[in-house]
C-alpha cells in the first residue's frame, strides 16, 4: 500500500500549549528501506512516532504533511486505521494480556486480521512465529506471555504485528530493556520481516551501533529538529552534527573491549564477554583498534 513513494513525512511539527516539540521534521522512508530514528531521550522520537501512527491526542497542535503511497493522510486516525501500518512498543508485557494463552490471543487476530477460518489462521501463526525465529511455534502458542522472557515477548509482539503485512513497520525502541542476546534476536527477526521486497522499517532507537546494525539510513533528532540525516554508513564514517559526532564516538567507546586484566591467566571471570559478532557493525570500529569481541 506504501506504493513506489513510500512514506513522506514533511515538515512535522507539534506543540502543546504553544510550546513547540517538534520543528520542521523531515523523514522518509521508502519502501522496503529500513530508516533508524535516532536521539536521545526527550529529542521527540515518541512523539514522531504517534504523528505518524495518527495518535497524537487532540491537546497537541500539529503541522506539516503526511503522504503514503502518494497519497495525503490525516495527522489523526482512530487506532488501526492507518492504511498499511503497523507498530511494536518498547514494553511487549503490555501489548499481550497476561492471563490469555498465546493461542488464543494470536489465532483470532490473525483470523480477524486476514479474514481466514481457523485452519487457515493457525497455519499463518505458526508461519509468522517461525519468521521472527522461534523453532518450536507450538510451545509459544501453549504458553502464557509470563512464561516468555522480554525477547520472546517482542518477537511475539512482532509476529502479530506481521499479520497485518504492514507496508511500514513503526518498531519504538523495541530492544531498549533486553539483554544483548535477545535484542540480538529481536534485531535479526525485524531483519527478516522488513526489506527488500518486503515492507519498510522505521526503527526507533537511542542506540546508535543497533541502528547501523539494521538499517540503511539514519535521522538524527536533537531538541525536536532533525540535526542530520543520510545513509547510516555515511553518517557513522563522517557525521556532520556535533550531537551525532558525540554519539559516534560514545558508541566506539562503549564497544571496545574493556582493558585487559592484570592477572597472568585471565579467566572466565576476569574477560569482558565476548560480543556476537552480528551485533558489531564493522564501521563502528575506528581504525586501527581491535575488532570486537576478540579478546585481546
Ligand atoms: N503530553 C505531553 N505534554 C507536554 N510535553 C510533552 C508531552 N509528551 C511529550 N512531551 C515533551 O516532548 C518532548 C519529546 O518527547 P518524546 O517522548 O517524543 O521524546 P523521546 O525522544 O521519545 O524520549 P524517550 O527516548 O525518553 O522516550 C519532551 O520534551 C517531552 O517532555
Amino acid at each position: 500500500m506504501c506504493g513506489a513513494t513510500g512514506v513522506d513525512v514533511r515538515g512535522l511539527g507539534v506543540s502543546v500549549a504553544g510550546r513547540p516539540l517538534l520543528q520542521g521534521v523531515d523523514l522518509q522512508v521508502p519502501p522496503g528501506r529500513r530508516v533508524a530514528l535516532l536521539g536521545a531521550s526527550g529529542s521527540g522520537k515518541s512523539l514522531t512516532v504517534l504523528a505518524l501512527l495518527g495518535l497524537l491526542g487532540q491537546w497537541f497542535d500539529v503541522q506539516g504533511s503526511l503522504r503514503v503511497a502518494g497519497r495525503d493522510l490525516p495527522w489523526r486516525q482512530a487506532p488501526g486505521r492507518r492504511p498499511g501500518m503497523a507498530a511494536v512498543f518498547q514494553d511487549s508485557q503490555a501489548a499481550l494480556n497476561p492471563v490469555v494463552r498465546l493461542d488464543r490471543q494470536l489465532l483470532p487476530a490473525v483470523a480477524r486480521r486476514r479474514r481466514l477460518g481457523a485452519a487457515a489462521a493457525g497455519r499463518i501463526v505458526e508461519e509468522l512465529l517461525r519468521e521472527v525465529g522461534f523453532e518450536d511455534p507450538e510451545q509459544i502458542l501453549r504458553a502464557h506471555p509470563s512464561q516468555l522472557s522480554g525477547g520472546q515477548r517482542q518477537r511475539v509482539c512482532l509476529a502479530l504485528a506481521m499479520a497485518a503485512a504492514p507496508d511500514l513497520l513503526v518498531a519504538d525502541e523495541p530492544t531498549t530493556a533486553l539483554d544483548m542476546i535477545s535484542q540480538h534476536h529481536v534485531v535479526e527477526a525485524l531483519r527478516r520481516c522488513t526489506g527488500p521486497g518486503r515492507g519498510g522499517l522505521l526503527f526507533v532507537t537511542h542506540d546508535l551501533a543497533v541502528a547501523a546494525d539494521l538499517c540503511d539510513d539514519v535521522v538524527v533528532l536533537e531538541r525536536g529538529r532533525v540535526v542530520e540525516a543520510g545513509p547510516i554508513r555515511e553518517v557513522v564514517a563522517a557525521p556532520q552534527a556535533p550531537f551525532t559526532a558525540a554519539l559516534v564516538e560514545a558508541a566506539r567507546a562503549g564497544l571496545r573491549p574493556a582493558p585487559t586484566p592484570p592477572a597472568p591467566t585471565p579467566s572466565a571471570l576476569t574477560r569482558p564477554a565476548p560480543v556476537p559478532p552480528a551485533l558489531v557493525p564493522p564501521d563502528m570500529t575506528p581504525r586501527g583498534a581491535a575488532p570486537v569481541g576478540v579478546a585481546s
